[in-house]
Order: structure tokens, then sequence, then C-alpha cells
């Protein structure tokens, strides 16, 4: 378990990380969203004590400066092109295990577990994105640590490569281990995360069950498609349901009683073809919650 509490960071006038605290579970897969810039990178530098910053982080009761053996209890990825580029990707593992007084005999077997193993001594300069981000996640998994701590790890990665990750953290947590990940991909993310910490320009937003979160932050809506969508549209606001039509001629109501507007359209002798619950997205939860904290915004 991972307990954050307090965390705290400014670069001159900038509070990067504003207080924040909460806690990461062990057992599931939690991410951690926020815009670009909300303090996602500082807070897991701050974690890890890379940053000096105020606040605590605990994992499993110990800071990471406290720990005996830092890689076989919290495995890291941050920055994975943070490699020596003229290295090969078994070098790099071979002295990251001697550094964490790791046996040599885990390297190949975490390049394998990557996929990497037949480019074992191709000169990590040369990898792709998607490469660096294994080589990275290879580096993460060689001490067998009970907590991993990744940021933004699918980038980069093809649709297999987003599977096969997904499938990895996922055994991961089902093992008992604490799974920490920051990503920008929602719809990885609703299928991948089980809970989630979500920031806004340094502040805790939201740290609850990914269903729970996309519940709170959601509109109940309908979607009907009727004989007389004027009419239905008409006696639904006479019920107190406001309906609004959509372009491909359907109606949206605010609501999930599908009972009520099907309970309106019989008395009106208006026929339905089509009456279904909308569930919104992680991304329409994501926005709803985070709407006044995006730092950056692109026109369309
Ligand atoms: N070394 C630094 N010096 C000054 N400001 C910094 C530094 N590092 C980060 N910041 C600022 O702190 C804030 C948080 O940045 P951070 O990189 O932690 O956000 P993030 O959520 O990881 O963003 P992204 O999703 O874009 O990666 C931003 O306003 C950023 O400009």
């Amino acid at each position: 378990m991972i307990v954050a509490r307090g965390l705290t960071k400014r670069y001159g006038s900038v509070t990067a990380v504003d207080d924040l605290s909460f806690t990461v579970q062990p057992g599931v897969v939690t991410g951690f969203l926020g815009p670009n810039g909300a303090g996602k990178s500082t807070t897991m530098r701050l974690m890890l004590g890379l940053d000096h910053g105020a606040g605590r982080t605990e994992f499993d009761g110990r800071g990471y400066g406290e720990l005996a053996h830092p890689a076989r209890t919290v495995g890291v990825m941050l920055d994975a092109r943070a490699v020596h580029p003229g290295r090969t990707a078994r070098a790099h593992l071979s002295m990251v295990a001697a550094g964490a007084g790791l046996p040599s005999g885990r390297v190949d077997r975490a390049l394998d577990r990557v996929g990497l193993l037949e480019v074992a001594n191709r000169r990590a300069g040369g990898f792709s994105l998607g490469m660096s981000q294994r080589l990275g996640l290879a580096a993460a998994l060689l001490g067998d640590p009970g907590t991993l701590m990744l940021d933004e790890p699918a980038n980069g990665l093809d649709p297999e490569g987003v599977r096969w990750l997904r499938d990895l953290l996922k055994a991961f947590a089902a093992e008992g281990r604490t799974v920490f990940v920051s990503s920008h991909q929602l719809n990885e993310m609703a299928v991948l995360a089980d809970a989630l910490v979500v920031i806004g320009q340094g502040r805790l937003v939201a740290a609850e069950a990914t269903n729970a979160f996309v519940a709170r932050n959601s509109r109940p809506e309908v979607l009907v498609r009727a004989s007389d969508p004027g009419l239905l549209a008409h006696l639904l606001g006479q019920g107190g349901l406001r309906a609004m039509p959509s372009p491909d001629g359907a109606l949206v109501v605010d609501t999930h009683d599908t009972d009520a507007v099907a309970t309106i359209a019989m008395h009106a002798g208006i026929v339905l073809r089509e009456l279904t619950v909308r569930h919104s997205s992680l991304e329409d939860a994501f926005f709803a919650a985070t709407a006044g904290a995006a730092q950056f915004r692109g026109r369309a």
C-alpha cells in the first residue's frame, strides 16, 4: 500500500503540487489522471524523494529512502528515455541490476518478459519509443517488487503492446501487489484501472473506485427514437423531463428512468424504436471533473 500525505512542491511562484494526500491500495490497479501540467510527474518524483518538497509518502509503512531494498520493494519507471543511448538493452539492465544488488540472471528474464530478448544487444539509442518503454518496464520489474509506479507506461506502445501491458499490470495487481500508473489514455484506463487518483492544478480532484468516479461525474441520459419526436419531447417536458433533439432525429432525455419515458410515449400512442440508457465514459467523467482545472486547451 502507498500512503501519500501533504505532498507539496513549488517552482518559484508555481505551486505544482498542492497539499496532495491519497492512498493507493494493493490488489487493484490505480490510475493516476490529470490534464497536462496537473502535477502527476512531479507528484511521482516527490513520492520517491527525487524532488525536494513537503509531505511524506510511505510504501508499506516506510519512506522510499528508508527502504532496505528499494528495487525489490518499488519498481519505478518515470522516464523511459533516461537510458544511455550507446548502451545495449542488456548492458543497461545489467547495470541497473548490479546497482540494486540483484542477480544478473534476472536481466534476460526481464528482457524476455517485455519482449526485448531478441534485441538485447542493440543500442538503446536506436530504440523506438515503444521499445524504450518496454526497456523501462523491464528495469522496473527487475527486482520483482511488491509495488509498481509507472509514469505513462503505455506511451508509444502498439495495440498489442497496450494489451500486453494491461494483462501484465492486472496480473501483477491480482497477486496482491500495488500498481500506481499515470496515463492520458482514458479509454485504456477505463478498462485497466479499478481505482483512480485524479488531480487538477496540483490539487486532488478525486480518489475513488473508477465506477464511482464515472457515476459521480455523469449525467443520466436516455436515448429515444420515436415515431413523433416533437410530440414526445413536448409531453416529456410536461412531465418534467428535459429532452434535447439530436441531429439524427433521436431525443436525449435527462433521466435514466426508461419506464417513465416509455409510459408517456405509450399513453400518447407514440411508437418507440429505441430506448437506451446511455452510460458516460471515463473520458466524459474526466472532462466533467477537471473542467476548471485544465491549464492548456487547444482549439478544434
Ligand atoms: N523543473 C521544473 N521547473 C519549473 N516548473 C516545473 C518543473 N517541472 C514541472 N514544472 C511545472 O509544474 C507543473 C506540473 O508539471 P508536471 O510535469 O508534474 O505535470 P504532469 O501532470 O506530469 O504533466 P503532463 O501530463 O503534461 O506530463 C507544471 O506547471 C510545470 O510547468
